[in-house]
């Protein structure tokens, strides 16, 4: 008697589920692409009865990607304005039969399901950080853009005869992007595939990579001067050092009181601390890895050059406290800049360990940093909370908020043509204050404004473009192709809109972005932020100036003109 197994006897229920459906073997043309992580919770997923909700005639929508795995994302979200919300779906209804699958639930990077919220501790477990990326299909009609190594191949016979192509685009987060737009690239591009693992083995550079971060620019207005200068004696110029001092005796345990993690970038972690020497005032340090060849949280590190744009923009932002003709308090203070060596302190680990354990990180461990590691330290002024989690007390508070943004702006403009160009709701910091007014100096004019109680604070200025002296510092997005790829908020359409302002050329002063930050801002007043009192008369009296302003506002062409509107 022939006692031999079937042919097909290794292979599991899903397996011949694939066999009778070689369309979906189709389908799963990203597989190999993207970063899978290996979660083997099977049992806790089988036993999730949410994850059964979709037909099984979903499998032949387009829109459905297969992961990897027995699990498929749903690419194209009804509500556009949300963050990600994978759809979970199973092959089989007969998810009981499949023993001991050894193909479980791999998760696509960057895709945590809203829906399946008893997931979370898993994914904690498998130490992967919760990323709010939503992959959606789009067609690119009337798009010039051209997609290299699109890896969703389109699947609709119509499209396919008529030659359009269709695209993975993105619907992010409002507010910070730059992760979720990481993890998108890290997720969707051949050449970057990374380990899922938090603290990776430290990887080198792709040069798509070298080119993104590229652009970083400073140019003479005046062509003549043709200066060549060591960026890396200019930074050491600016943090008043002759050579980097070390890291763990510059931020020494014993001299910081009350340390935590604050909060965290694509480039840099933030601490807060009251320094013993002086503990009446609260320091925010935030420290940007640079020149090191290792990816941090998978982006290249900054190079001197890069970085020195960032140091002036701050430095200047900040000196306009005492500016003769043109002052104000609206852009963070900066204490002082240091250049420092070496591994990180060990109470900072700890403690980017206890942030991690609260709120998971999204970052790479600071421990993966070696002797030689070089890092830039802003010590910035505490400036408060970010827009996005402050709850305003009524329309009336947020109403002085907006017009403090107006009048730090058009003070920035009038001083260095700055425009802030990335001014979301995450970059605007509010605190309380006793103060009942704010003073700014336009044009050598003394202005005051009530604060109601509060205070707003510009940060972040990567994006940010200035003149100072002879030179102009902006950043280069004319090849930046997926941020103007994506939606989910009104913010990705301004990026979009100063991109034509400004004809893709991000060297040019063009004030009016600034406007349309402020159409975004308002807009966020109107609808977006908290407020604790919005049934108040006061309110309803404020909400209806707000959303007059909002009207009107794309009628300015800089926000200095807006300012004296105010006048
Ligand atoms: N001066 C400050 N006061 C209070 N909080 C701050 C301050 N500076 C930064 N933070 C907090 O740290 C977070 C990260 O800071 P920041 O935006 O400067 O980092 P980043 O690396 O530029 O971020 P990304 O590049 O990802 O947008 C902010 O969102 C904010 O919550």
């Amino acid at each position: 008697m022939d006692d031999t197994l079937p042919d097909d006897a290794w292979k599991d229920s899903f397996d011949k589920l694939l066999d009778r459906r070689p369309e979906l073997r189709e389908l799963n043309i990203i597989k190999k692409q993207v970063r899978a992580s290996f979660n083997i919770d099977s049992s806790v997923e089988n036993s999730n009865p949410d994850l059964l909700h979709i037909s099984e005639s979903s499998l032949h929508n387009p829109n459905f990607l297969d992961v990897g795995g027995d699990r498929f994302v749903n690419l194209k979200r009804k509500n556009g304005n949300s963050i990600s919300t994978p759809c979970v779906k199973r092959v089989s209804t007969n998810l009981f039969h499949c023993a001991l699958s050894p193909i479980t639930s791999m998760k696509l990077d960057g895709l945590q399901t809203e829906l399946v919220p008893k997931l979370s501790n898993n994914v904690k477990a498998e130490g992967r950080a919760i990323k709010h990326v939503c992959f959606e299909i789009s067609s690119l009609e009337n798009s010039d853009i051209q997609i290299v190594d699109d890896p969703i191949k389109n699947i609709d016979p119509q499209e396919e005869a008529t030659g359009k192509r269709s695209r993975s685009s993105l619907v992010l987060q409002p507010g910070k992007w730059r992760k979720s737009l990481h993890t998108w690239r890290r997720t969707f591009q051949t050449d970057v595939v990374a380990p899922t693992v938090k603290v990776s083995s430290p990887r080198k550079r792709t040069t798509a990579e070298i080119t993104r971060i590229s652009g970083r620019k400073s140019t003479y207005l005046n062509e003549s001067i043709n200066l060549v200068i060591s960026h890396e004696k200019e930074v050491l110029r600016y943090c008043e050092q002759r050579r980097p001092i070390r890291f763990d005796s510059a931020y020494a345990a014993v001299k910081m009181l009350d340390t935590c993690k604050i909060g965290e970038g694509v480039y840099g972690e933030v601490f807060k601390y009251m320094p013993k020497s002086n503990p009446s005032t609260t320091v925010v340090l935030k420290v940007i890895p640079i020149e090191g060849a290792e990816l941090v949280n998978g982006e290249v590190q900054k190079t001197y050059e890069q970085i020195l744009p960032e140091i002036i923009i701050s430095q200047e932002m900040s000196n306009l406290r005492t500016n003769a003709n043109n002052s104000t308090t609206g852009y963070v203070n900066i204490y002082n800049v240091a250049l420092v060596m070496g591994k990180y302190p060990q109470h900072l680990l700890k403690l980017w360990e206890e942030y991690d354990t609260k709120k998971e990180s999204e970052n790479d461990h600071p421990e993966m940093f070696g002797n030689n590691q070089l890092f830039i330290v802003l010590e910035l002024n505490f400036a408060g909370s970010d827009m996005s989690e402050f709850t305003f007390v009524n329309a009336e508070q947020s109403y002085y908020a907006l017009q403090q943004i107006i009048f730090t702006l058009a003070v920035g403009e009038e001083a260095f043509q700055f425009e802030h160009r990335d001014l979301h709701w995450g970059n605007i910091l509010i605190e309380e204050t006793d103060k009942k007014h704010i003073d700014y100096k336009l044009n050598g004019k003394d202005l005051s404004l009530p604060t109601k109680g509060i205070r707003i604070t510009i940060i972040d200025y990567t994006l940010s473009r200035v003149t100072v002296g002879d030179c102009c510092h902006y950043n280069d997005l004319s090849t930046d192709e997926e941020l103007f790829t994506a939606s989910g908020d009104y913010q990705y359409d301004i990026y979009c809109m100063m991109r034509d302002e400004l004809n893709n050329d991000w060297s040019a002063y063009a004030p009016k972005t600034n406007v349309m930050w402020l159409s975004y801002v308002v807009a966020k007043l109107i609808d977006g932020v908290k407020y604790k009192n919005p049934k108040s008369q006061i309110h309803r009296t404020n909400l209806t100036k707000l959303k007059a302003f909002h009207k009107a506002v794309l009628r300015f062409s800089s926000a200095s003109e807006c300012a004296n509107s105010f006048n």
